[in-house]
């Protein structure tokens, strides 16, 4: 059985189409990273999961039940940490997390979960006064309660420092040894890189690319990228564009304002200089990097985005017209 399954979920708001006929599967025991820049539908697609949106089509699926029809039972088997969780500002922290339990319907010890986020000296405080980050972390305590098979958790490490990002890194490793599904979603690759076995790439409500983190590293392969600073009169730079994409062995280009920056294997180099200044586009100023995995996801979520042609099976990357901002 899988975790998720999300067959053809499509939603339309009024003004925007937030999903678009999305599949994904997530199979028991992954940790599965749902990457997107802002506004791409992760939150949607995370609120379709538990009922607090409808799909205008399609049907999704969790821990084997209809996330509509079954929802409570969905919920009741979940843990959720939502985005920007708000607190009770009067009630403290193990306050908060006593009332997950009592919700759940569970016999987990308060003190334990709140220690485990690295909350105990302050679960007596009022939530009111918590920082951002231990906010975030009583929200993690109260998404544990109950040992969910399920684990969602929309941008967690949103307001942790670098060490809470690592003990919440920890947590969901411990997590999925006990035998939970974790489905992880964020807008930076970083944070889920080092936790996921398998990301999925969300834009403008579609899969764009999904892999394994390792999948993902071979796609980028050996490629570097360079940034091309172009000088003065450089009209019809977008037509170049083109041809520079169309280039053996460059397999990503992003144009903007007078900068180009071309992802190609490192001997495709030459060939992209040379055509720019074939194309009499004066080249002001160039550097090389090697890729990252990082360059990989602004490639699918900023940039005009190709098939990379390494393993990772990148779907069909154009956005539809009248899409999402
Ligand atoms: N209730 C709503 N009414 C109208 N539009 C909505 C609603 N909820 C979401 N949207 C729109 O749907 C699109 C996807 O939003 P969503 O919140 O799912 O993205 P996201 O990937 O979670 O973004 P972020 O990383 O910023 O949280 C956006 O264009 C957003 O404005």
């Amino acid at each position: 059985m899988a975790a998720i399954e999300l067959s053809g979920v499509r939603k339309e708001f009024a003004d925007v189409t937030a999903v678009r006929d999305l599949d994904l599967t997530v199979e028991e025991g992954e940790v599965y990273g749902f990457l997107g820049p802002n506004g791409a539908g992760k939150s949607t697609t995370i609120n379709i999961l538990l009922d607090f949106v409808r799909p205008t089509a399609g049907e999704a699926r969790v821990l084997g039940r209809d996330a509509h029809r079954e929802s409570l039972a969905v919920r009741q088997r979940t843990g959720v940490l939502p985005e920007g969780f708000g607190v009770y500002d009067r009630l403290s922290g193990r306050q908060h997390v006593e009332f997950a339990i009592d919700s759940k319907d569970a016999d987990d010890d308060p003190d334990e979960l709140l220690a485990r986020v690295g909350l105990a000296a302050d679960s007596a405080r009022k939530a009111g006064g918590y920082s951002k980050g231990m906010r975030q972390r009583l929200a993690l305590a109260m998404a544990l309660v109950g040992e969910p098979e399920l684990l969602i958790l929309d941008e967690p490490s949103s307001g942790l420092d670098p060490t809470g990002a690592k003990d919440m890194r920890e947590i969901v490793r411990e997590e999925v040894d006990r035998g939970a599904t974790v489905f992880f979603s964020s807008h930076v690759l970083g944070q889920v890189e080092a936790v996921c076995d398998r990301v999925g790439i969300l834009r403008d409500g579609r899969l764009v690319a999904e892999d394994s983190v390792e999948g993902l590293r071979e796609a980028v392969g050996d490629d570097e990228t360079l940034v091309i600073t172009v000088g003065e009169g450089s009209d019809g730079l977008a037509a170049v564009t083109d041809t520079i994409r169309d280039l053996d062995g460059v397999s990503a280009v992003e144009l903007d304002g007078d900068t180009l920056t071309v992802s190609c294997r490192g001997d495709a180099k030459t060939a992209v200089l040379s055509t720019l200044e074939a194309q009499g586009v004066p080249v002001d100023d160039f550097t090389t990097r090697e890729a990252s995995l990082e360059d990989l996801f602004l490639a699918y979520t900023e940039g005009d985005a190709v098939d990379s042609g390494g393993s990772s099976t990148a779907a069909e990357a154009q956005p539809e017209q009248g899409g999402s901002t």
